[in-house]
């Protein structure tokens, strides 16, 4: 269950339950029988025995059991079960237990199978769990959410989902996004003072499961857990779906039509056997056999084994998937968007120097900026943390009375602060942005001037050159505030006083050039997204080597239209001083142009576009937002570990298309010439337990595509999923193996005169042999015997078949109606086989294009 799922849950919003924010800490904390510094690991763990995990759990979670019992049950395999066990009882016991021998080993195939991929993913999605900041026994720990008890106190902070519903005990300037519960995009500023109105909305002292801390600090207590939460709540009374991507709709239509067939071809069976003979048990039953056997029911354990296995292999080159069919979606992503710190740079940023209007070093700038830092509420930045290791704070007297903490639109952050009688404001930010708010400039040597065009022009030039030095800044300014002022906001940043600049360095990241060109070279645009000046940014992507044409500041944007941006988009590698919304707005018109966008971020401010995005990517060391906003989570902040989930990624999805190639063309094939057959012979031509021994043998066959390698060619270009290819591929491979099963029907009735038996034998060594072995031929679009299958795959192919052989030529089928053909029948239906695998060859690249 993903919070951001909420907003289509909006609608459905009840109004939760009871306000539990409507009492005092002391009374709130009495009642949940906590204190301040939090639970024991002893009572912790008596209330989470006592209440369960801190889990919203939307998903029914299905024992093995419930699994198989849903096989049984479903439809087609009750009918045919109970056919089977009414024709035993009227004659021969044997065949019911055969029947549902064979049924079950399906069953358990395809169970054991299901179950296998889905521990793998839990097991996956467990090692990135959000984690929350928790009092126990005094001291805070990391815990992951699912432990989180009623009466918990949690530590929360900019970046932080809030893990649970409680009351605010303490707050510094903590705002929360809570539009997830409330709908209201802006954030609502939280404190311990208790509110008087029952409804969320107002809650001003409480915090809700699933919304964010954007900025700020708080400590809460838990008073809800699970289920439990006003979130909870409102997931339990929706069925939340994810909106399905075009891949998981295109399956599902695909699925939905190869049903169709099968329902029509069924029942076209039914009517001749009817017609001709009268309806008989048996003749029931082969027509349900033969639904069992080509119905699509496996596709969904198909697609979830194979992308299993592909997320398997992708965590082994450190890169985690949490929804599954974003595997397809990542091979398919042609253009990637990321933003700067920590992908293209170590995102070890280091303060080293400070420079005044004149460009001099300058001590005055320096003390501000580190005052501002260090009484700044609100989210700290990585650039703080480098001003506040510099050196250790000294706060020369001043006390903190206020701030406006700093946002992503206005790119910085107010604080005022007292001495004796004096009253200042320091705002430190974005330099262009702060300058324009500036009317006066202290020079080096303490004097105040007003800042004329001139001078203007003169420092601007001065950030830019910095800027090509590779020098990060952040601008500081001043403003003299009245003795009696005890409240600032951003209204308050104007009239400044420009003082100077903190410089930073953030070395770029050596491997990231190496990293991009594989991605340029695997068909995927780069794109860099970055709160940053353009100077700071080009200068980078200069150092690393990295091609990149055209560069759109966040202001050219803003007076784009949405059409106009989608074209300009394209165009353009670099874009710079971007807002959160605009990163979003970015990813939607590169989406609208027909790209299938991967954003990758770690900040709050990349929230909105990695939910945006096709595929959302981001890092292991990434704000809780942002993880959770993604599909898909790097283990190293690294382009390179990327390329190669690109790469698994389309390998997965190659893998996935074999299985449809196979099913749609030879299943697709048989059910044809088992239709054709009925209609000209007198007898069926497969009896039911025939066909599902066949049909299990094929299943069997199978298990070893997921292993496969995937063609050079489709690892080399972004692979998306295209119904037309299918069936085109469907249209030209599917008459072609019913053609071959005509030649083997006419051999046989006309040419050899075989008897029901040995007929029935015959052909279900020609079924299994084309069937199976064709996933040589269609595993590769390139001649089959130039590449090497993997071996696994080998061996589940010439496994089946040998057991088939087996089955059918020795004494152990005569279970199953089996009688060995003779030697004659035997060379041609081999003959047969390998004619057709050459002629599947010879079409393949037609029916591949
Ligand atoms: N703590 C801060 N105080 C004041 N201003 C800040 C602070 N942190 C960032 N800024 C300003 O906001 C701008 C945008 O922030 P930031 O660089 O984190 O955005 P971003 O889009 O994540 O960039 P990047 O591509 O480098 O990851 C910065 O360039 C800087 O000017
Ligand atoms: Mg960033």
């Amino acid at each position: 269950m993903t919070p951001h799922a909420g907003s289509s849950l909006r609608s459905a919003r009840s109004e939760g339950p009871q306000p539990f924010w409507l009492v005092s800490i002391d009374e709130a904390t009495r009642a949940l029988a906590s204190r301040r510094e939090g639970l024991t690991s002893a009572e912790a763990a008596e209330r989470l025995a006592r209440d369960g995990p801190n889990i919203i759990d939307t998903r029914r979670h299905q024992s093995l059991i419930a699994k198989i019992a849903r096989r049984v049950a479903e439809p087609l395999v009750a009918i045919l079960l109970i056919s089977a066990a009414i024709s035993g009882a009227t004659g021969d016991w044997q065949s019911f237990v055969v029947i549902a021998l064979i049924v079950a080993l399906s069953i358990v195939l395809d169970v054991s199978q299901e179950h296998k991929a889905e521990s793998a993913i839990a097991a996956l999605q467990r090692s990135i769990a959000i984690t929350a900041t928790v009092r126990r026994n005094g001291v805070p720990v990391e815990l992951p959410v699912r432990d989180v008890v009623r009466g918990d106190v949690v530590e929360l902070r900019g970046g932080d989902l809030v893990p649970a519903d409680g009351i605010v005990l303490a707050s510094r300037g903590a705002l929360a996004n809570e539009a997830i519960l409330t709908g209201e995009p802006y954030p609502v500023e939280k404190s311990p003072e208790m509110s008087k109105s029952p409804s969320i909305a107002d809650a001003s002292n409480a915090l809700f499961a699933g919304t964010t801390i954007v900025g700020g600090e708080a400590v809460m207590m838990v008073d809800r857990v699970g289920g439990k939460t006003s979130f909870g709540a409102i997931a339990a009374s929706v069925q939340t779906r994810e909106m399905p991507t075009s891949f998981e709709r295109g399956l599902h239509r695909l699925g939905v039509l190869i049903l169709r067939l099968t329902a029509f071809l069924v029942l076209f069976v039914l009517l001749t056997q009817l017609v001709r003979h009268g309806l008989s048990l048996e003749s029931f039953m082969f027509a349900v056999a033969l639904a069992v056997g080509l119905t699509p029911e496996l596709l969904p354990m198909i697609m979830t084994v194979t992308l299993a296995r592909g997320a398997v292999r992708m965590s082994e080159r450190r890169v985690i998937v949490k929804r599954l069919s974003a595997i397809h979606d990542l091979g398919a992503m042609n253009v990637l968007c990321t933003d700067k710190t920590g992908t293209l740079t170590e995102a070890k940023i280091a303060h080293v120097g400070n420079f005044d209007a004149d460009g001099r070093e300058s001590e005055r700038a320096a003390e501000l900026v580190r005052l501002n830092s260090r009484f700044a509420s609100g989210m700290r930045s990585n650039l703080d943390d480098a001003i506040l290791t510099v050196a250790p704070t000294s706060i020369g007297g001043w006390n903190r009375v206020d701030d406006a903490p700093f946002d992503f639109e206005r790119r910085r952050a107010s604080v005022l602060v007292a001495r004796g009688d004096a009253r200042q404001m320091i705002t430190k930010g974005a330099p262009e942005a702060l300058l324009s708010l500036c009317t006066d400039v202290e020079r080096s040597d303490g004097s105040i001037v007003p800042l004329d065009n001139v001078m203007r022009q003169n420092i601007l030039k001065l950030f830019e050159d910095k800027n090509r030095e590779g020098l990060r800044l952040l601008g500081v300014a001043q403003r003299a505030m009245r003795t009696d002022c005890s409240r600032i906001g951003p209204e308050d940043e104007a009239a400044l006083t420009f003082i100077g600049c903190a410089a930073f360095l953030d070395p770029p990241k050596a491997s990231a050039r190496n990293a991009v060109a594989r991605l340029v070279n695997a068909g995927i645009s780069v794109k860099i997204i970055s709160g940053d000046a353009a100077p700071v940014v080009s200068h980078l992507v200069e150092m690393l080597g990295i091609p990149a044409h055209g560069i759109l500041t966040g202001s050219e944007i803003d007076s784009l239209t949405d059409r106009a941006l989608a074209d300009r988009a394209a165009a353009t590698d670099l874009f710079v001083r971007i807002s959160p919304e605009q990163k979003g707005r970015i990813v939607r018109a590169l989406r609208l142009s027909g790209n299938t966008v991967g954003f990758l971020g770690d900040g709050i401010n990349d929230a909105t576009a990695i939910h945006a995005a096709d595929v959302g990517l981001s890092v292991e060391g990434g704000t809780d937002v942002a993880r959770e906003a993604a599909d898909i989570i790097l283990l190293a902040p690294d382009l390179g570990v990327l390329a190669d989930g690109v790469f698994e990624g389309r390998r997965t999805y190659a893998n996935i298309m074999k299985y449809v190639r196979m099913g749609t063309s030879s299943n697709f094939g048989n059910m044809l010439s088992m239709a054709l057959a009925s209609l000209a012979l007198p007898f069926l031509p497969l009896t039911p337990l025939q066909i599902l021994l066949n049909n299990l043998l094929y299943d069997f066959s199978e298990i070893g595509i997921p292993f496969d390698s995937a063609d050079e060619a489709a690892l080399a270009r972004p692979q998306a999923w295209n119904i037309n290819s299918v069936l085109g591929f469907t249209l030209v491979m599917g008459p072609l193996s019913s053609l071959f099963d005509l030649a083997t029907f006419a051999l046989l009735e006309l040419g050899f005169k075989a008897d029901i038996d040995v007929f029935r034998t015959a052909w279900f060594i020609e079924s299994i042999a084309t069937q199976v072995l064709v996933i040589f031929v269609i595993r590769t679009a390139q001649r089959a015997w130039t590449g090497r299958p993997n071996r696994i795959l080998v061996w589940t192919s010439l496994g089946a078949l040998a057991v088939a052989l087996l089955v059918a030529l020795t004494p152990i089928g005569r279970f199953a109606g089996f009688v060995p053909p003779p030697m004659p029948i035997l060379a041609a239906i081999a003959g047969i086989t390998v004619i057709y695998l050459a002629a599947a060859e010879a079409l393949k690249p037609l029916a591949m294009r």
